[in-house]
């Protein structure tokens, strides 16, 4: 929660503002009773009309002044508990940015999408009530206690009696809504995984005919929810009645030993009722704890969750600045270890600056990860990368990142226009660095030829482009930033022979270093140099002419790909 507080100091003018207001609501509620007592001794028991329209005016004052002061302390209120919810999703969102594959691995992509939404929503409502009855509740019962004591010992002794069983109980009460919220929320992750899911498989749900399946999946996910939501708020619901429960034997108590003082003298019946408006109203704070309660233990398992990205350690390059990267990419003694797997094992090559490396090997054979090191999407655990000869942990990430492009072998295009699609390589490109990269992505002329050209849409409410148009274009967006080191995850698979043997021409007039991974020979024969990855390792490295001569399996892939071409 600590970390949570620190975002309410830039609202700390809204905070004392509405802290301020909310101070005289329980002012005004303090001084209720004893006007009422005024009325009755003064006005209703003496008969003195005047005493009835001078306290009862008085007491309507007063009410006006904490109600407009209610009033005004929601606006302010509002004011820091929105302010507050920005300040958490903005960071939290830009936090996420900074993640790596370590960090996904540890909280998934639903639950981080629950703690930006829902868990900031809670700490709203917890920042909300706070400022409008948090501080409110304690302080009445503080006060009330004190005012108690002013009209009679012998009576707020009893009341004082009654209030740490009251605590313990409400202690309780926090303590198991904590772990159950915490629950709660865990759950909303699950269901919003999903959710997910679904909605991003739709297609191939309906292709399989599993739309029964899967909503048998969600309802019960649904019901898991439902279930721990309605555990959690029995236990505050059922608190309120065992409150107010308590709260009427408290105040018969006060009754009957009330009466027997007042028929002994001492008291009159105006600070009787007064202590029993006091004791009432004391209780009535206790029964408004319990929804409190509610919301703190909702608020405090959600600060955790929210504390919990925010407090990731991020090896994020904090400039972006740094020196221009020659290309050059040197493994020595690599290996990646992923969830107790040995996904790359003691990887050695060189890869000079302008020179173009091929990558083959069957499916799993650890292709992808080998990609995702030079870019430090994944962090190796044994063994030093070089770029440039210097060890890539001696680099600014987010330079280096700055000057290499990778295109996934997923390919992933954002809603908007085609341009700006390009463009998201590099913000400020002009409209001929689009169009050149375009060029050289052999997409240009189907871009050209679509009805609003470079400004159609893409995505959901636009045309949808087939695997191998967004290939290209995946290829362009990468192009258009001219990195010194272009990746391409098996980016030319979805292509026709014709288009591919174009692009990779224009690849090889590129000046990056280019890193090419393909499922066919043709893709990389003309590469500089060859690496054959198997279950792993490096079995082979080479260019295509020595590889043919010198390792079976590449012959043999390639005469099997050959034959395939011939028959
Ligand atoms: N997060 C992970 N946890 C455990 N194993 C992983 C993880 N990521 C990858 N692997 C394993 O590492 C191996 C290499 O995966 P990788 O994606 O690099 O292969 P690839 O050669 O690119 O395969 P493909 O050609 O099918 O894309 C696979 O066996 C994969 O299951």
């Amino acid at each position: 929660m600590r970390a949570i507080f620190s975002y309410t100091f830039p609202y700390k003018k809204s905070a004392s503002i509405a802290l301020f207001l909310m101070f005289i609501e329980l002012l005004v509620e303090l001084a209720q009773p004893i006007l009422m007592a005024k009325i009755i001794d003064d006005g209703i028991i003496a008969q003195d009309f005047n005493a009835v329209l001078l306290w009862g005016g008085v007491l309507l004052g007063l009410s006006l002044l904490a109600f407009t002061a209610g009033v005004t302390n929601s606006f302010f209120a509002a004011d820091l508990s929105q302010g507050v919810g920005y300040d958490l999703r903005k960071d939290l969102f830009s936090k996420v940015q900074k993640f790596s594959d370590r960090h996904f691995q540890n909280i998934s992509t639903p639950s981080l999408v629950t703690r930006i939404t829902n868990d900031v929503i809670q700490i709203q409502n917890l920042l909300f009530m706070f400022v409008r009855i948090g501080l409110r509740a304690p302080l009445f019962i503080i006060f009330a206690l004190v005012m108690a004591f002013t009209i009679d010992v012998e009576l707020a002794l009893l009341l004082l009696g009654s209030v740490p069983v009251f605590l313990l109980f409400l202690f309780f009460l926090l303590t198991k809504g904590i772990k159950w919220f915490k629950k709660v929320q865990h759950k909303l992750d699950g269901l919003n995984t999903i959710i997910r899911e679904n909605i991003a498989g739709i297609r191939l749900i309906k292709g399989f005919n599993r739309k029964e399946h899967e909503e048998e999946r969600f309802q019960q996910a649904n019901e898991s929810l439902v279930l721990q939501n309605k555990k959690a708020l029995w236990l505050m619901e059922v608190a309120m009645p065992v409150v107010m429960f308590g709260m009427n034997i408290i105040i018969l108590v006060l009754l009957l030993v009330g009466a027997q003082i007042l028929s002994s003298a001492g008291v009159e019946a105006g600070e009787l009722v007064a202590i029993i408006n006091y004791a009432t109203r004391i209780l009535f704070t206790f029964s408004v704890f319990t929804f409190l309660i509610m919301v703190i233990s909702r608020g405090q398992a959600s600060a955790e969750r929210i504390a919990d990205v925010l407090h990731q350690t991020t090896d994020e390059g904090a400039s972006g600045k740094g020196k221009e990267l020659g290309g050059a990419v040197r493994f020595q003694n690599v290996s990646l270890e992923r969830a107790g797997y040995n996904v790359l094992k003691n990887l050695n090559f060189r890869a000079v600056p302008g020179s173009t490396i091929g990558i083959i090997g069957e499916t799993g054979a650890g292709k992808t990860s080998l990609l995702h090191l030079i870019p430090r999407l994944y962090e190796k655990n044994a063994g030093q990368l070089f770029l440039d000869e210097v060890e890539i942990e001696n680099l600014d990430v987010k330079n280096i990142r700055r000057q290499i492009s990778l295109v996934p072998q997923e390919v992933h295009l954002f809603s908007g226009t085609v341009r700006e699609n390009i463009a998201w390589g590099k913000k400020d490109a002009t409209r001929k660095e689009i169009e050149v990269a375009a060029k050289q992505a052999q997409i240009h002329d189907f871009i050209r030829d679509l009805p609003d050209g470079y400004d159609t849409q893409i995505g959901q409410k636009g045309i949808v482009f087939s695997g191998g148009q967004k290939q290209r274009l995946s290829i362009a967006r990468a192009l258009v930033r001219k990195p010194r080191i272009l990746i391409l995850d098996d980016s030319t698979s979805a292509l026709d022979a014709h288009t591919e043997k174009r692009l990779l021409r224009t690849l090889e007039e590129q000046p990056s270093t280019v890193f090419l991974v393909a499922q066919k020979v043709s893709s990389i024969q003309k590469a500089d140099l060859i690496l054959i990855l198997h279950q792993g390792e490096i079995i082979a490295q080479g260019t295509h002419d020595e590889l043919l001569q010198q390792n079976e399996y590449y012959a043999e892939i390639h005469q099997s790909q050959q034959e395939g071409v011939t028959s």
